[in-house]
């Protein structure tokens, strides 16, 4: 599981204002302004329609009531009935319009992420938390999308109602009017001071739910372990503990909420009360009538919904600014491991993959830490099989992620053909080489589609497809998919658990075996195996690799003789390369490998260090060869393995 950013590390809200951080929006919103400016233009003329009203009360009351006219009268209730009819039926069209480019900008904004992710280095991967690129991708694009269709809509019709109602207020009389705005100014100043602790406390509650959808990700992802050691209880109170903080903040946000509405509740009260005594004091002066003094609370009461509401529509806001923030977070990382602006092309690759002085270093290394891989210079010939071997953290793995580019070379180059791999068009690239790894990731799909995964040239159902298919499960040695419930279409559970481990490492090898690659890169990808299905699949790949160029990580002696010929890492450097029997005869560091690789798998199959065939094989000379070194080396913790190893 990929480690941070989490709450604690991710970059706070954008230093951008609130209206410059949502303007970000624009290219996802440009295709459906129009609608989403046809719900705001419905919104506005229902809230125009509304305000309507109290003038048209002011007319009946003024007139047909006080000479008690009753058809005007009658008249009169059905143009309000009319307008209350023509409003609601405006707040609907508001629905229609907003509701599908809303779901529109929220659908592109998860597949530009999802096709975003896809494009972003491993090295990305390796820094984010994928729990917060969950919660990114679901709960905060759904909250822009909610933004969007009310949020937006209603913030602008709103400072537009309360615009148009403050100079009909006016209208009746300017100390009536003035009232109600200076009774708004303390509204407008707890509500800057409320957007500063709101927009923080929004950010870190969006990243603490992040943490927890990591959380539960990662307990589902390892259920079997937790089970295994009995870390239920353990798992449960550390997600506990993330729930209470999260819980903590989001009462933080309810308090500030409460707190705004506090004063959302108390200022149109105070303004109710002041303009009441005021309008009955101006009613006495002769001023206004009844009527008008009737027309204005009607106002008011219409104006009251939109400023009450604008404190919530301006949290709403900073609650859409501060997702946008958190999706643009990904949005703005920068992709280092792109296509080339000027690509070259291979049309027939011959497979000679070479790493020329390459270094590596991963991001977070120290500075004053050496290089990883620290100048390695090595040739794979077109055809060969190259093994790699090199004692545990020597950065087998590592070598074998640059030549797709999983992670770019930081010095040096690796190329394929003499073309540096940076030249070629990613695509192009990972055709040309295809990968298998010892954690074999499979994806919820069936047997056939996770197989055929790198071969986006075949209809996976055609009878070329069957074909590609069933050759690679031959040479995997995976004719046990023909016994799952619907053979090659059963779909398999999430990430291939409904598999053993070994059952899901040959669906990984056969997958990189049906790209076929014109180089293929195995990460010890049958560490799995029992030792007579290693035998079947090792003698099946040694057909398949016959024209084709191979790497294969060596934890087991036994994939070692696999290999034309070996590499031994050591220090970040590729020390020697040769056949197997050269190198037990030439390295001591190698004969030190190798034992160690022995007394593993003796430890992990419980059997006693055995030598293979190919060992076996190695002349008088190389034995003599061996027990000189072995007295040499009688000082060093290897000499006793290499003395036993000798003896037999
Ligand atoms: N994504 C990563 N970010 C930072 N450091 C890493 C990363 N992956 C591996 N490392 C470090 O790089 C070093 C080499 O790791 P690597 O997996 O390449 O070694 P290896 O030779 O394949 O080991 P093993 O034989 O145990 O599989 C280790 O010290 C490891 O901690």
């Amino acid at each position: 599981m990929s480690s941070s950013p989490s709450s604690q590390n991710t970059s706070p809200s954008s230093t951008l204002s609130t209206p410059a951080a949502l303007w970000r929006l624009k290219p996802f919103v440009k295709p459906v302004i129009w609608r989403l400016a046809g719900g705001a233009a419905s919104a506005l003329i229902a809230a125009i329609i509304a305000l309507m009203i109290p003038i048209v009360l002011e007319q009946i009351i003024g007139g047909p009531v006080r000479s008690g006219e009753i058809s005007v009268i009658v008249f009169g209730a059905l143009i309000v009935f009319a307008l209350a009819l023509g409003e609601a039926v405006m707040v609907w069209l508001r629905r229609q319009f907003v509701l599908n480019p809303a779901t529109e900008v929220e659908y592109q904004m998860r597949t530009t992420l999802y096709s975003r992710l896809q494009t972003l280095p491993v090295s990305f991967h390796d820094r984010w938390q994928s729990g917060q690129l969950l919660s990114r991708m679901m709960q905060d694009i759904g909250l822009i999308r909610r933004w969007l269709a009310f949020g937006l809509v209603l913030l602008v019709v709103n400072i537009l109602t309360i615009a148009i109602g403050s100079v009909l207020l006016f209208r009746w009389h300017w100390l009536l009017g003035t009232i109600f705005l200076v009774t708004a100014i303390p509204l407008w100043v707890r509500g800057y001071l409320f957007e500063k602790r709101y927009g923080a406390l929004t950010r870190r509650s969006q990243d603490q739910a992040g943490d927890l959808a990591t959380s539960v990700e990662e307990s589902v992802h390892g259920i079997r372990v937790l089970k295994a050691f009995g870390r239920g209880k353990h798992a449960l109170s550390r997600f506990s503990r993330q729930a209470e903080t999260l819980r903590e903040t989001e009462m933080s946000k309810a308090r500030a909420i409460s707190s705004i509405w506090f004063w959302l509740d108390l200022m149109p009260q105070i303004a109710f009360g002041v303009s009441l005594m005021s309008g009955i004091w101006l009613i006495s002066q002769g001023a206004i009538d009844e009527a008008q003094l009737f027309a204005f609370f009607a106002m008011a009461v219409v104006l009251r919904w939109p400023i009450e509401s604008i404190g919530f529509l301006f949290s709403f806001m900073l609650d859409a600014r501060t997702a946008t923030d958190r999706v643009f977070d990904i949005f703005s990382e920068i992709n280092t491991i792109t296509d080339p602006e000027n690509p070259v092309h291979i049309e027939n690759p011959r497979g000679e993959l070479a790493f020329e002085a390459a270094h590596f270093r991963y991001q977070d290394a120290g500075a004053h830490e050496r290089d990883l891989l620290d100048g390695i210079d090595l040739v794979l010939r077109p055809g060969e099989t190259m093994a790699l071997v090199g004692l545990t953290g020597s950065g087998k793995t590592t070598l074998t992620t640059l030549p797709t580019r999983l992670y770019d070379v930081t010095g040096g180059r690796v190329t394929l053909d003499g073309v540096d791999v940076r030249d070629l068009p990613l695509a192009e690239l990972r055709q040309h080489i295809a990968m298998a790894f010892e954690d074999a990731t499979l994806f919820s799909a069936t047997v056939r589609e996770n197989v055929l995964l790198g071969r986006a040239d075949l209809d996976v159902h055609s009878e070329e497809g069957e074909r590609a298919l069933r050759e690679a499960l031959d040479v995997a040695q995976a004719a046990f998919v023909d016994s799952l419930p619907d053979g090659v279409d059963t779909v398999i559970g999430e990430e291939g658990l409904s598999l053993s481990g070994g059952q899901r490492q040959r669906l990984a090898l056969a997958r990189a075996v049906a790209a076929k690659p014109k180089v293929l890169v195995l990460d010890d990808p049958l560490s799995a195996l029992d030792v007579d299905t290693e035998a079947l699949v090792e003698e099946a790949l040694r057909h398949v690799l016959a024209d084709t160029t191979a790497m294969i990580v060596a934890h087991r002696p036994s994939t070692v003789a696999l290999a034309d010929r070996v590499a031994l890492l050591e220090a970040g450097r590729v020390t020697a390369v040769g056949t197997h029997s050269e190198l037990l005869k030439t390295s001591r560091h190698y004969r030190h490998v190798i034992s160690s690789l022995e007394a593993e798998e003796a430890a992990r199959t419980g059997s006693i260090p055995i030598i293979r065939d190919e060992e076996r094989e190695v002349d008088e000379e190389v034995r003599e060869g061996l027990r000189m070194s072995a007295s040499d080396d009688a000082s060093s913790g290897s000499a006793t393995e290499m003395d036993k190893e000798v003896q037999r």
